[in-house]
């Protein structure tokens, strides 16, 4: 396919997406099973003229002065190109398959919008009922930090020492630009994608296969650190869905002590055994059923809540729900989340700790939540936040937000995902 027939396809994608409601990954792969002429290459650009679209919907719908799918996706090619209007329309001549060439109303609406300001609400690319949210949260830095969370994110992997070393996952992928990150102490990062390409497939690889590395973004490799899982702990990962952070801990932890992985939905624990057994985890105990809890009241040095929110820290990845969201939902997350604290604060023994987690950038779910939990829990304390940071990470020299009530991560200060960490000490040894 040439470039006009690959804009075509992702209008095509879009309108799916937005007349259907239904998640971007599911519209591409319906897409590709009605195209099996594409090739991965074909699949690959589409994908990003979609994901580019939906990371930045605004400013394209603003450029065009249109919200429609054939709007986005060219306006949001121009965004990613320079504004190079005659690359445009160079691609949309003389291909069959490429939409319609830019109408005059659309020339007139390009050139208007030239040499005009992008307003701030427009550059954030957020949901407006999200704006008051995030200026709280953000203060004067919010256009800055909305604007990191539409761009294309790295691929990230975390290096299992309880196969090998950083060094050697660096190496196996020197290939693929693979460096070492900048916080995470064995992150590897290969960096965003350029143009319309894709990231390389890791999971055939042998290093994977041997269990050298998982993927998992910076953002959650820096918080299972700050969770801080010692060898010997007993250590429980109540929302422990796929094991991203249990196998972190297990590595943390060099397969001494144990660990418990629960999460309320058995079903998305299931991948978790074939990661274990690649990893060489042995210290990881699964529990399908919430009686198995039962009894354990005051036996965890740290239980680690992974809470269910609602995402918008992974909006680079992500970025459909960040339209789907709604204040609704938001509040909804917020009620599981401290149904959630409640129910695990007993398991934690005297001296222990919650570490709380959510990949949300969203006060609600994060320092208001904790705050709320400490005013339902005095026998609760808060870490001294500042100080575990330096502690974990004593050559990072990056800006990270730290306040009293935890540390929030985000694409513009970290470069990494958008995360929030609290640490919630039981008084008492
Ligand atoms: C953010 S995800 C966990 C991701 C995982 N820890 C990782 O690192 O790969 C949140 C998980 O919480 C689970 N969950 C939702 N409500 C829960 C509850 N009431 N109790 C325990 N787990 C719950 C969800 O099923 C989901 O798997």
């Amino acid at each position: 396919m040439r470039l006009g027939g690959r804009l075509g396809a992702a209008i095509e994608v879009l309108d799916d997406i937005e007349t259907r409601h239904r998640p971007a990954a599911d519209a591409m792969r319906d897409w590709g099973l009605s195209h099996r002429f594409a090739g991965s290459g074909d699949r690959a650009a589409v994908g990003n003229l979609v994901y580019d679209a939906l990371r930045r919907r605004h400013a394209a719908a603003w450029l065009l002065d249109d919200d429609s799918p054939r709007a986005l996706i060219l306006g949001s090619f121009l965004l990613e190109n320079g504004l190079n209007v005659a690359a445009l329309e160079e691609a949309l001549a003389g291909d069959p398959f490429a939409p319609a060439q830019l109408s005059e109303r659309e020339r007139e609406a390009l050139a208007g919008r030239k040499d005009s300001p992008m307003p701030d609400t427009v550059r954030a690319n957020v949901p407006e009922w999200c704006l008051p949210l995030l200026k709280q949260v953000f203060g004067e830095a919010w256009v800055e930090e909305c604007a990191a969370l539409c761009d294309r994110p790295p691929l990230d992997l975390r290096a299992n020492t309880l196969k090998g070393t950083r060094d050697r996952v660096v190496k196996a992928l020197a290939r693929h630009g693979a460096e070492p990150t900048r916080i995470a102490p064995q992150g590897v990062r290969i960096p965003p994608i350029e143009g319309y390409g894709r990231h390389p497939s890791l999971q055939g690889t042998e290093a994977f296969q041997r269990g050298w590395f998982e993927v998992q973004d910076e953002g959650s490799q820096i918080v299972a650190e700050l969770a801080g899982a010692e060898p010997g702990m007993q250590v429980l990962d109540y929302c422990a869905g796929a094991g991203g952070k249990t196998l972190a801990c297990s590595a943390r932890m060099q397969n001494r002590g144990q660990i418990f992985a629960f999460d309320a939905d058995p079903q998305r624990l299931m991948p978790i055994h074939e990661r274990i057994r690649r990893a060489g985890c042995r210290n990881v105990q699964i529990v399908f059923s919430q009686e198995r809890l039962v009894g354990m009241e005051g036996q965890f040095d740290l239980v680690l809540v992974d809470a269910p929110c609602t995402g918008s820290g992974t909006w680079r990845r992500r970025p459909d729900a960040k339209w789907r969201l709604s204040a609704q939902r938001l509040e909804t997350r917020v009620a599981d989340q401290s149904a959630i604290l409640d129910a695990v604060s007993p398991l934690v023994k005297p001296g222990g700790v919650i570490a709380y987690i959510t990949c949300s950038i969203f006060e609600e779910e994060n320092g208001r939540q904790v705050e709320a939990f400490l005013r339902r829990n005095p026998a609760f304390e808060l870490a001294d936040h500042d100080a575990l940071w330096r502690a974990r990470f004593p050559h990072a020299s990056v800006p990270v937000r730290i306040s009293a009530n935890g540390i929030t991560l985000t694409p513009a200060t970290t470069d990494t995902d958008g995360f929030f960490f609290a640490m919630l000490g039981r008084r008492g040894h």
